[in-house]
């Protein structure tokens, strides 16, 4: 007795039988030997009843003469109207299948003319249900998650699992797919037939059919599958879908709850038939077996984005890489997939292989930096925890991962490096699960975003603002590290101070030698002279023997190694200088001291708390203090950006699940680039460029090696030309940052842009009123000079990037130690992204988004 529901997907492919309903076949067990069975569902559902389609709730025998069918409750949250052809239950009464045995009532599925749901009246109605209902139905969708939406068996004993994989192993994994039908109209939903191109719209990531917010859940029901029509369940995705997967859109996020729309998007990235159809993904030049993909998604560190495409694989030391590239991930090793790696597999032109692979030019630095000899050109084996080995010779050359600095080089190189957790043991690496369905299939894409600038532009402040900004954590050893370069930057700006104060007190003991000179009477009158002797610029014994070990110190470069271990027996004469009126009187005067960097204030207004044993920086501080990233100028960090309200219509047509982008930000000096940039090349693989440019440098100089004085605004663009027409950046992105606004906005009234030579017609029609007064409306004046300012030099960029490279710069006026304006310069750079994506798929004909869809950004 007892029929089984297989699967909670049908079987065969729902098939749309006419107009208005959708016969769904469902197979059995083998133990049922009687006709297929299959079920009618109305195309017009109430959304509730689309739950259907994931046959919720137990199947329990109805008997119909011989046969005894399973039996689907559909799970209501409310009372639907009642449909003919479709057996509506009254509360946990069953939703009968369709086929022989059963009453007419239940409706053949070859007796469709009993359904009178397929009459215009009784569609009119359900349109008409819903449309007074929509208030009750949101509260009921956002009820979806509590609801059993998984099959569950009648008898559980015989697992079907295995007849599953076997299902799936034989048929061929690229099925023909639906389509939506192409006559309907750009910007219609497809459901409804109402909207237009600016309507929000979700589509299937199968026929691509595109419905409105009041038709979606109707159409796509419990989305067992992710965003799919019923029609479309069992159907691979249509593939250049991919990349949307798991990434929710606006429309979905209004109706459905958060943990629902999670649920729904695990359930779209983690279900076998989305998954990339096997045969054509190529290893080492051969196309995988469903059971090497298997093997694959399920071994202990899988390869992070398996999409169909050409991929070389080092079994050996489980490098992974794109064909033709570098490696872009290191992945469990010696798995049994694909063929043999070729030696030209990573396109690499050193002649030193690794595991018979020619290696890259960056793997070859790398090995480089982690001491291995590469002279002569030497093939090596390297295992799975980064043994290194030459070929033929029995000594080993240490382990690549373990060198001190090998993640940061990596990071430098865009090169891979195993988890943390790639442990010794290979058994324990290789380790594979083996139920892939239930796999979490977490993609995350990397962004790449290259943020290069001159010394001073900001790149630093911009770095560490972003680390903020996206809580991604200093670590307590970090930490450590820049509370003692804050105490002594502390102590390096009171040295500057102390150095001022001698001056001064010199002046003043000049001053007086010239009084006393000019006023030969005073020396009579005892009382003045003794006035005029004080000077006010004299320290205490104490503090003068404090300054003069302070200035020695740091006269003999040892302030960093000095004073961080020592600073708090000196924190006592610090407090001691804050109460001293010649160091108060110096401290007033310290713009004078053109040494004295602009960030000092910040930390000398705080020095006592600074200076004590019990200071511990904040992030503000860390923002504002200078000299934190590494002596090389190398930094960098994994982000994620997460999602903002939309501002406008644009940006709510296409709101993605954000989380799930991962951005890594490389900042680095442009000074450690070399000669014309030379190592720029190791920078091939970035998204975007993030060229940062500091506003106030049109009038700063600096003497180069040739003695010459050479304008940094002009250095800068400079250094600019040579990385946009840079080979490896032939065709990427780039978004200039204008940065220090804040800072162009007072200098541009007093020094105008004209300092600059490239500035020279620089007229932004001011009066010389607004130049040169202090009115009222200074600072609104200042600003609309600065904006022009930013225009000018915005347009400068613009028209020398175009004139080189033909293409559009994208620019952003940055104040770095803002977090807002910061953020919102790295939203612009994930937006130019978005956008030249968009376009390129457009220009290539590819029809996934079209340009009227919702779901454009454009
Ligand atoms: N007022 C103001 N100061 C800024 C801004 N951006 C950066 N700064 C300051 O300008 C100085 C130079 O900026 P950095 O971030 O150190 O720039 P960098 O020289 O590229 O980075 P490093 O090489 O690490 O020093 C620092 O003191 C920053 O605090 C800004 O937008 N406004
Ligand atoms: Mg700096």
């Amino acid at each position: 007795m007892g029929s089984l529901l297989r699967s909670i997907l049908p079987i065969s492919i729902p098939k749309k039988d006419d107009d208005d309903e959708y016969n769904v076949e469902y197979s059995f067990a083998t133990e049922y030997t009687g006709p297929p069975v299959s079920y009618n569902i109305p195309k017009a559902l109430p959304i509730d009843v689309g739950c259907i389609s994931t046959a919720s709730i137990v199947s329990t025998p109805v008997n119909s003469g011989n046969l005894s069918l399973p039996v689907i409750y559909p799970v209501l949250k409310r009372e639907p109207k009642p449909f003919s052809g479709l057996i509506v239950p009254e509360a946990n009464s069953p939703c009968s299948p369709v086929g022989e045995g059963s009453t007419a009532s239940l409706g053949f599925s070859d007796s469709q003319e009993n359904s009178s749901l397929s009459s215009d009246k009784d569609c009119h109605e359900i349109e008409e249900f819903s449309a007074s209902e929509e208030d009750q139905a949101h509260h009921d969708i956002s009820d979806y998650e509590n609801r059993t939406q998984a099959v569950t068996f009648r008898e559980p004993e015989s697992s079907t699992t295995d007849q599953e994989e076997t299902r799936y192993s034989h048929e061929p994994m690229y099925q023909e797919r639906p389509h939506a039908d192409p006559n309907i109209k750009k910007g219609l939903c497809h459901r409804c037939l109402k909207g237009n191109r600016f309507t929000l719209k979700e589509s299937c990531i199968v026929c691509d059919a595109k419905y409105c917010s009041k038709c979606v859940l109707r159409v796509m029901g419990a989305m067992p599958e992710g965003r799919k029509c019923i029609t479309c369940i069992g159907y691979p995705i249509n593939e250049l879908k991919r990349r949307r997967l798991g990434r929710c859109s606006k429309v979905l996020k209004t109706l459905l709850t958060d943990n629902r729309v999670k649920q729904v998007m695990t359930f779209e990235k983690s279900c076998l038939v989305n998954q990339a159809p096997y045969s054509l993904i190529f290893v080492n030049g051969q196309p995988l077996t469903f059971d090497e993909v298997l093997l694959l998604q399920t071994c202990a560190y899988p390869p992070k984005r398996l999409v169909p495409g050409s991929y070389w694989y080092d079994k050996m030391s489980g490098l992974w890489g794109k064909e033709g590239h570098k490696p872009c991930q290191v992945i469990s090793p010696s798995l049994i997939v694909g063929g043999s790696i070729m030696e030209n597999a990573s396109n690499g032109n050193t002649k030193v292989k690794i595991n018979g692979r020619v290696i890259s030019k960056a793997e070859l630095l790398m090995l480089k930096f982690a001491g291995i000899n590469c002279k002569g050109c030497p093939h090596f084996w390297v295992s799975h925890d980064g043994s290194c080995q030459e070929e033929g010779q029995n000594q080993m050359k240490g382990k690549i991962w373990e060198k001190p600095g090998i993640e940061t080089i990596c990071a430098f190189l865009s090169l891979p490096v195993p988890p943390k957790s790639f442990i010794s043991s290979e058994e324990e690496v290789v380790n594979n699960g083996s139920q892939i369905v239930s796999k979490k299939v977490d993609v995350k894409s990397l962004t790449k975003i290259l943020l290069v600038g001159q010394d001073q532009s900001g790149t630093s402040a911009i770095y560490k603002q972003a680390k903020i900004l996206y809580k991604v954590p200093f670590l307590d050893d970090e930490r450590q590290k820049i509370k003692s370069l804050i105490q002594s930057n502390l102590y390096l700006y009171i040295s500057i101070l102390l150095e001022g104060l001698k001056q001064f007190e010199e002046d003043y003991s000049i001053q007086i030698r010239k009084k006393l000179a000019d006023q030969p009477s005073t020396s009579a009158a005892g009382g003045s002279v003794k006035n005029i002797e004080k000077n006010i610029y004299s320290l205490s014994t104490e503090l003068q023997s404090f300054s003069d070990s302070l200035l020695q110190v740091v006269k003999s470069g040892n302030l960093e190694v000095v004073f961080p271990d020592v600073s708090y027996e000196y924190s006592g004469l610090v407090e001691k200088l804050w109460k001293d009126e010649g160091f108060l009187a110096t401290y007033a005067r310290r713009d004078e001291l053109s040494t004295l960097p602009m960030v000092a204030e910040y930390f000398l207004s705080r020095a006592i708390e600074i200076s004590s044993m019990t200071y511990e920086p904040s992030d503000e501080d860390i923002l504002y203090a200078d000299g934190i990233t590494s002596s090389n100028g190398l930094a960098s960090m994994e982000y994620s950006v997460p999602s903002s309200p939309p501002v406008t219509f644009m940006d709510a047509t296409e709101q993605n699940d954000a989380p799930l982008q991962r951005y890594q930000l490389i900042r680095v000096n442009a000074g450690n680039l070399g000669n014309n940039c030379k190592w720029l090349d190791m920078f091939e693989d970035v998204d975007l460029i993030l060229y940062c440019v500091d506003l106030t440098s049109y009038n700063e100089f600096h003497v180069d090696n040739n003695m010459n004085l050479i304008n940094k605004m002009l250095e800068s663009k400079n250094i600019f030309e040579n990385i946009i027409t840079h080979p490896s950046f032939i065709n990427k992105q780039f978004l200039l940052i204008l940065n220090k606004f804040d800072l162009l906005e007072k200098q541009i009234i007093t020094t105008p842009l004209t300092q600059c030579d490239w500035f020279h017609d620089f007229n932004p029609f001011i009066t010389s009123y607004t130049y040169n007064n202090g009115s009222s409306d200074n600072n609104k004046n200042n600003s609309s000079v600065a904006q022009y300012g930013f225009q000018y030099i915005a347009a400068k960029f613009k028209k020398l990037f175009s004139d080189l490279t033909g293409r559009k710069l994208y620019v952003s006026s940055v104040i770095g130690l803002e977090a807002d304006s910061v953020d919102a310069a790295l939203r612009y750079g994930n937006d130019v992204l978005t956008w030249i994506d968009e376009e390129n798929k457009h220009i290539s004909g590819n029809n996934e988004y079209s340009f009227e869809s919702s779901e454009t950004s454009l």
